[in-house]
């Protein structure tokens, strides 16, 4: 198999719209379209022009695509209409798509039932639509929708459709596994049956795998161990109910695992982690941490004995390396750490430690004690790097809150609008001083930041370049209901774009807050080499 060529058609923007909570603007396409392009994904569906006016606009603008071949979508022609005049049809052909693929019917369960026409003219259906999109795009493709499903129950009359679009000239015949539940061993068989015994070649055959069994991506390895050349998915799996093989796991396995040239170039691979978070973010949606190859765990050691391993050497417990994928390894300091866990993290903050030095175990131990208490250093770096600090006296002391105070008030004002609105009194000494500030904010904890602001600022003018840019909130214990332990995550951003993020552990959400509030100004005091006011 080294070597050999993989196509990869991407439709997120086909597929992946039909996902729920999923709702691309014209800006969005555009964008991911080009991402896609950048990659050097071979085909990027767009949609399906004549559906709605979003991909309508879309196929009329056309991204410029430098590498991707542009693609549209549609279906066969209507029972009842020629080729010629489906309008749905001829919105494909006008696009400026410059290739197109439709979907038809192979389940003669589906031609009897959905199309309720017969089964013989749903191959008059395929054939006349693949041979009229041929002559006017020059490249046509045909998704056999439920093939799997089809074959399984009436094999000749499955293998007929495909044969039908192949002899009128598509491309490029996508076997799909709409429902989803065909199981990797299923997939293999049948497109091993579809090659030797129905006589079309691997180089002319796609795959287009839905998730329902958890298995769109172990079905498209299959079906390629079987001779596909072609594979369709989406960026992060999206899709129709529970999604399509995703491309971000594929591509990876596809080349660095089994050998084969894609049309992504091998110096490119490492876009992949941005382009999978930076589709995330467009979501709007928090990327998944645990996702293989790009997640922001997917190369994080946290148990002792894997660290240790991997501080003599990383394949001891990576499949690949993190860089050849865009990603990086990360060491994570938990109630599950040795001490070379903790050696790591101290390096990573630039702490250089003898592994012998008789600090380090006091350190584990109270990195432990505070994880049982719900301190996830995990995800808080700053917080963690403070701690240590602190404990080896590192820190000077910037400042002390003595004291706060949080009001809320509900009420209706004069024109009977609802009103809800926080107010903070913080008593701080700074110094010598102290300061003695009140401010109101939309939330306690708005009004607590610009109220320590205002009794920090004056001293530490380099903290107005900083602002909370993610705030989230975690009850640890569910059980306790309102009484529950909560741990708060604050993440803080400089002008420059620079972030850290810092935590608070209490039953009382406001002091949680202030806790990484003020772990938060701490780290950017001390990160700029500030000087303590005496
Ligand atoms: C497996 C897949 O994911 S395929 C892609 C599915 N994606 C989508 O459906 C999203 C975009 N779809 C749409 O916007 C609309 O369904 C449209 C514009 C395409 C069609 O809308 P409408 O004309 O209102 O039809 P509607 O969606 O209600 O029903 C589909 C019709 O197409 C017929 N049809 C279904 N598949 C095919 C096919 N491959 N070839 C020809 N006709 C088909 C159905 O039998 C049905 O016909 P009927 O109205 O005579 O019963
Ligand atoms: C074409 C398609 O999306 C499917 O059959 O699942």
């Amino acid at each position: 198999m080294m070597g050999e060529r993989i196509y990869l058609y991407d439709t997120t923007l086909r597929d992946g719209a039909q996902t729920q909570d999923v709702d691309f603007s014209v800006a969005d396409k555009i964008a991911i379209a080009q991402d896609l392009d950048r990659l050097g994904i071979d085909y990027v569906e767009g949609g399906w022009p004549g559906a709605n006016p979003t991909d309508d606009a879309f196929f009329a603008e056309a991204p410029d695509l430098t590498r991707a071949t542009f693609t549209a979508f549609g279906m066969t022609r209507r029972p009842g209409r020629s080729a010629a005049n489906d309008p749905q049809l001829s919105a494909l052909i006008q696009s400026r798509a410059r290739s197109v693929c439709i979907v038809g019917k192979t389940w003669d369960f589906h031609v009897d039932v959905a199309l309720n026409i017969p089964r013989d003219e749903n191959l008059d259906l395929i054939r006349d639509s693949i041979a009229a999109l041929r002559v006017a795009k020059g490249e046509a493709l045909f998704d056999a929708e439920h093939f799997f499903d089809g074959y399984k129950r009436n094999p000749a009359y499955a293998a007929s459709c495909i044969r039908a679009a192949f002899e009128a000239g598509a491309r490029w015949v996508v076997l799909c596994d709409t429902n989803g539940g065909t199981l990797p061993h299923e997939i293999e068989a049948i497109v091993r049956t579809v090659i030797e015994e129905h006589g079309i070649p691997g180089d002319r055959l796609g795959i287009h795998c839905h998730n329902d069994t958890e298995n769109a991506v172990a079905n498209s390895i299959a079906a390629v161990r079987a001779g596909v050349r072609m594979v369709q998915g989406t960026i992060n799996g999206l899709g129709e109910r529970c999604g399509n093989a995703n491309l971000v796991s594929l591509i990876p396995t596809l080349m660095l695992k089994m050998g084969y040239e894609t049309g992504i170039r091998r110096a490119d691979l490492p876009l992949l982690t941005q382009v999978s978070r930076a589709f995330d973010e467009r979501l709007n949606r928090a990327p998944n941490r645990h996702a293989p190859y790009v997640g922001s765990s997917a190369f994080a050691h946290k148990g002792g004995l894997h660290v240790s391993a991997v501080e003599k050497d990383p394949s001891s417990y990576e499949h690949v390396e993190p860089d050849a994928v865009g990603n990086h390894r990360q060491i994570v300091v938990s109630d599950q750490a040795g001490r070379s866990n903790l050696i790591v993290r101290l390096r990573e903050i630039g702490m250089e430690v003898d592994p012998k030095d008789e600090r380090l175990p006091r350190l584990l131990d109270l990195v432990k004690q505070r994880d049982s208490e719900g301190y996830a250093y995990d995800t808080a770096e700053a917080s963690f790097e403070m701690l240590v600090r602190r404990e080896l006296g590192e820190v000077p002391k910037y400042f002390e809150l003595l004291r706060f105070h949080v009001t809320d008030e509900r009420r209706y004002n004069a024109l009977g609008k609802l009103v809800v609105e926080s107010e903070a009194v913080v008593r701080v000494r700074v110094g010598g001083e102290i300061r003695l500030e009140v401010a109101e904010g939309n939330g306690p904890v708005h009004a607590l930041d610009l109220a320590m602001r205002k009794a920090l600022e004056p001293c530490y003018p380099l903290l107005g370049d900083m602002r909370l840019s993610d705030y989230r909130v975690r009850i640890l214990a569910a059980k306790a209901g309102t009484a529950a332990m909560t741990r708060v995550l604050i993440r803080s951003a400089n002008g420059d774009g620079t972030e850290w993020s810092t935590l608070g552990v209490s039953t009382n959400i406001i002091e949680a807050s202030v806790e990484a509030l003020v772990d938060s100004f701490t780290c950017k005091l001390f990160k700029t080499g500030a000087e303590p006011r005496r």
